[in-house]
């Protein structure tokens, strides 16, 4: 199916799905067909020591137990991996060619999704691995940060005919031509979502660290609320700005299909702490990532093309209200690369940016270094419930 804008009334697309979510028992699976495949997700986080597969796996094969359900998992790599495999890259290539890219450090959930099945084999459980090549999952051409197409759902669905888990791992596709594709940083939960879109799930879930979604980063800043519920604009909105929790067009491909998003954490017993659903945007928060970086431009027409060019090359990058800035979310991106393509200006590096967001509405400040942007979010964040609902001047993608 293809990765559309337009959403469709609830019913219309119940009765769209195909009927192979029910009946998937495989020859002498002691397992019921009771219901469709439950589409979970676990981070890097998740995966600390080779210890944590084992572990994982005897709770999915509760899991399968007790739901009667099968699964459909998509894993991320374990921490360091993916970067471990960059620095390999950049030693050998300092501007190495997207598709290689995303060729090399795609492998590393592959490893990941591959030691989960092997776990769970372990058990007794069937469980294969779907690659990005496998998957269904089309892509643009664009290599490093791809943009979903179409998902189609065949192959999911016949390989969990025959299997009890199937694993996924997070962040892969390919392009028309059969050619290994990733749809960007830590962008398994996307892998997630078109996973629960491919089986018309009606949920997915996601395993992290942290139990949901909290009004700042818990781990930088004190004080943090965990939001129980929130609507699918203040979450695209908090991961557009840098909130790492969810990836931003996961949020997105969510809400056009009408998946709901419950957050859970990684851990037994896995607390469902935030569910991402329709609503209006309500959420005060604030937003913090040090990976992030506001670079400067001589004026606002080299912004705006600069802007124009990220955006080109699938890089999240926010053109500030303020000033000719732009911001690159998240990290991991090569300007210089981005640069020489489109023949852009040189920029200054102004800062780390820092993001209020209020009833829909965001103010980037920009600090200029991480230990400022931390004391910058401390600040905001404490005054959130005493701030007045003055205009903010948003910024826009
Ligand atoms: N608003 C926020 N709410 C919760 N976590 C946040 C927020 N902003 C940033 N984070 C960070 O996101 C991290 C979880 O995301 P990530 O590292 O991608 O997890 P995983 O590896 O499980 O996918 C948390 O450890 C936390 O530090
Ligand atoms: N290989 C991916 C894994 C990923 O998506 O990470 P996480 O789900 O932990 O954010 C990355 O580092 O980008």
């Amino acid at each position: 199916m293809a990765v559309g804008r337009r959403r469709q009334p609830a019913d219309r697309r119940r009765a769209q799905r195909p009927p192979d979510r029910r009946g998937t028992r495989g020859p002498g699976d002691a397992v019921s067909a009771a219901g469709a495949p439950l589409v979970l997700k676990f981070g890097g986080s998740s995966f600390a020591t080779p210890d944590a597969y084992g572990e994982l796996a005897r709770c999915l094969d509760s899991r399968i137990a007790s739901s009667g359900r099968r699964l459909a998992v998509v894993v991320s790599a374990m921490p360091g991996e993916t970067e471990a495999l960059r620095g390999r890259l950049h030693e050998v290539s300092p501007h190495p060619g997207g598709d290689r890219v995303a060729g090399l450090l795609t492998l590393a959930d592959t490893v990941s999704a591959h030691l989960l099945a092997a776990a769970l084999h372990r058990l007794g459980r069937r469980a294969t691995v779907l690659a990005g090549h496998e998957s269904g999952f089309t892509t643009d051409e664009t290599f490093m940060w791809a943009r979903l197409e179409r998902i189609a759902p065949q192959p999911l669905r016949r390989a969990l005919r025959e299997h009890d888990v199937v694993v996924v791992p997070g962040g892969q596709a390919a392009d028309d031509r059969g050619r290994p594709t990733w749809l960007g940083k830590n962008s398994s939960d996307l892998s997630a979502v078109a996973a629960a879109v491919a089986l018309g799930a009606d949920r997915c879930e996601i395993h992290s660290d942290v139990a949901g979604i909290h009004s700042c980063d818990p781990n930088r800043v004190t004080g943090t609320r965990l939001l129980p519920a929130v609507s699918y604009a203040d979450a695209a909105a908090m991961s557009h700005h840098g909130a790492k929790v969810l990836h931003h067009r996961a949020v997105r491909l969510a809400e056009r299909h009408r998946v709901e998003i419950v957050c859970r954490h990684n851990t037994e017993p896995f607390t469902r702490g935030t569910v991402i659903g329709p609503g209006e945007a309500a959420a005060r928060a604030v937003v913090l990532d040090l990976g992030s970086r506001v670079l400067a431009y001589p004026d606002r027409a080299a912004a705006d093309r600069a802007h124009r060019a990220f955006r080109a090359d699938g890089v999240a990058a926010l053109r500030l209200a303020e000033g000719p800035h732009v911001a690159l979310i998240g990290g991991y991106t090569d300007p210089e690369a981005t640069r020489l393509r489109h023949g852009l200006p040189p920029a200054r590096e102004a800062g780390v940016p820092v993001t209020e967001l209020h009833a829909g509405r965001a103010t980037v400040h920009i600090a200029p270094d991480g230990p400022d942007a931390v004391r910058l979010a401390q600040r905001l964040h404490d005054g959130l419930d005493t701030a007045a609902g003055q205009a903010l001047a948003p910024a826009h993608a």
